[in-house]
């Protein structure tokens, strides 16, 4: 890693090239400014024209750090089963060969890749997905990174040996100018089209739910979470940037992603971290056991402590904890669980809730700590092998990257990853939901329908859906 201080990207590209050429390789140049206060979904919307599918966004549940990236100056995709090292390695490989100016700077700017992986590699891809690689994860031409009242953009380029630096250069100045210049200081939704929703055979989700949750009392599994999806059939084109600001301002405690591929654009807001890397220190935190919102402060305070003491719901949830807490400990020591879950409240759902933290082991990485934990019972079930072959057996569709890791790795192996739910796969004028439910033993059909229902409506109603 080459120290350089003060250089502007002229000079760092310049640099790169040479080293690209002596070396016989590609060299990552990266290039982190402080700018004025952008909105981030300003800046994503801004890139739909010059940047049609190769835009990406994520915000945390706190909104401490936003992280809107247009182009591509590098991709990272694997389709086999070690998916998460083949990553691993390549992204390790190339920052081997970077030159980074600033050389240190603050978490969530400089290199660093956004993306995700499928739920199973080994279901066979339907032709809806086939721009979703099994693992998909993208360095940006262009970075925005909003924390609180600080903006940076990142510049990236990968330079390979034949490359003219000059030009190169001359491009990015431009497009560099012309977003810092272009992006308007606020993001207005375009009005929503209306939209119809087509329901896939609701009786027979029902059907393998039950025959599921016998499956269960017969000792097969403990628990398999069971999807369904609902097709929407909108009257004009949907946009992902209204979608997602939307988003923002109804789901306000969910991480909030997006990630474009071609022209699809899978997006959603979820309440699940699946796990976060931030230095040694690791996070993740169990979801499961569901019940509704009420409508008045008393009837939520009634449901939740129902929810707390409801036997099927403490199972759901357990099981969760259970797995989470015996994969951090193969990876970390001091692992944390508190003995008791509490309520997470979301808009529409109420939802167990149980943090797991842990201390890197040496060797230790976010990607490796993600393939111990996908996935977890709270998405695919336990034991983990099983009931992820009876999901790929029972369910009539393919997940593709829904239930699935999505998130970011830095250049440092810090970085965060959710799991994709409450989302959407949009593409023009339609959109493909997704919605899954624990099973256990007790799972009665009607009721865990009701549960797929309200997982539906925040996606839904950021769409411009009536209230559902
Ligand atoms: C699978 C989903 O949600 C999961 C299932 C839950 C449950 O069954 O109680 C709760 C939270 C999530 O872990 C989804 O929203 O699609
Ligand atoms: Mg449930």
């Amino acid at each position: 890693m080459s120290m350089v201080k003060q250089l502007d990207i002229r000079e760092l590209l310049a640099q790169g090239a040479v080293r690209a050429r002596e070396e016989d390789c590609e060299v990552l140049v990266s290039q982190v400014i402080p700018v004025k206060p952008m909105d981030p979904l300003a800046f994503f919307a801004y890139g739909a024209e010059p940047y049609a599918g190769e835009r990406s966004f994520w915000a945390d549940p706190n909104r401490d750090r936003i992280l809107a990236g247009l182009g591509t100056a590098y991709r990272v995709e694997a389709e086999a089963e070690d998916r998460f090292a083949g990553v691993e390695a390549r992204w390790r490989d190339l920052l081997r060969k970077s030159i980074r100016e600033p050389h240190t700077h603050r978490n969530g700017t400089g290199p660093l890749l956004m993306g995700g992986f499928s739920f199973d590699p080994l279901k066979p891809k339907s032709g809806r997905w086939e721009e979703y690689a099994d693992a998909s994860m993208v360095l940006p031409r262009f970075l925005l990174t909003v924390a609180g009242e600080d903006c940076w953009l990142t510049v990236n380029a990968v330079i390979r040996p034949a490359e003219d630096p000059v030009s190169l250069a001359d491009r990015l100045e431009r497009e560099k100018q012309d977003l810092l210049s272009g992006v308007p200081a606020t993001f207005t939704p375009m009005e929503s089209p209306s939209f119809e929703t087509v329901e896939v055979d609701p009786e027979a989700w029902k059907r393998s739910v039950a025959e599921t949750a016998r499956e269960i009392r017969e000792g097969v599994m403990e628990k398999v979470v069971l999807a369904r999806q609902l097709r929407v059939e909108a009257s004009g084109r949907l946009a992902p940037a209204s979608i997602l600001k939307r988003l923002q301002e109804q789901q306000t405690d969910c991480f909030l992603f997006a990630v474009e591929r071609g022209a699809s654009c899978f997006l959603g807001a979820s309440p699940e971290r699946l796990v976060r890397r931030n230095g040694k220190r690791f996070l993740s935190t169990c979801l499961a056991g569901s019940i509704r919102r009420g409508s008045s402060p008393e009837e939520d305070e009634r449901l939740g402590q129902e929810l707390l003491s409801d036997g099927k719901n403490r199972v759901e949830h357990e099981v969760v904890v259970h797995m989470i807490r015996e994969a951090f400990r193969t990876g970390c020591d001091a692992v944390e669980v508190p003995e008791e879950p509490v309520l997470y409240k979301a808009g529409y759902i109420q939802h167990l809730y149980t943090p797991v933290t842990g201390r890197a082991r040496p060797g230790t990485t976010l990607l490796s700590m993600v393939k111990r934990l996908h996935p977890t019972p709270a998405l695919g079930g336990y034991p983990q092998e099983k009931s992820v072959e009876k999901i790929r057996e029972k369910e009539r569709m393919d997940r593709g990257w829904y239930a699935g890791p999505v998130g970011w790795v830095d250049w440092r192996g810090d970085g965060e990853f959710a799991v994709a739910i409450r989302s959407a796969l949009v593409k023009g004028d339609q959109a493909f939901l997704f919605a899954g439910c624990g099973i256990v033993g007790d799972s009665d059909p009607d009721s865990e329908y009701e549960e797929a229902r309200i997982k539906f409506r925040p996606i839904l109603s950021a769409m411009g859906g009536r209230d559902r």
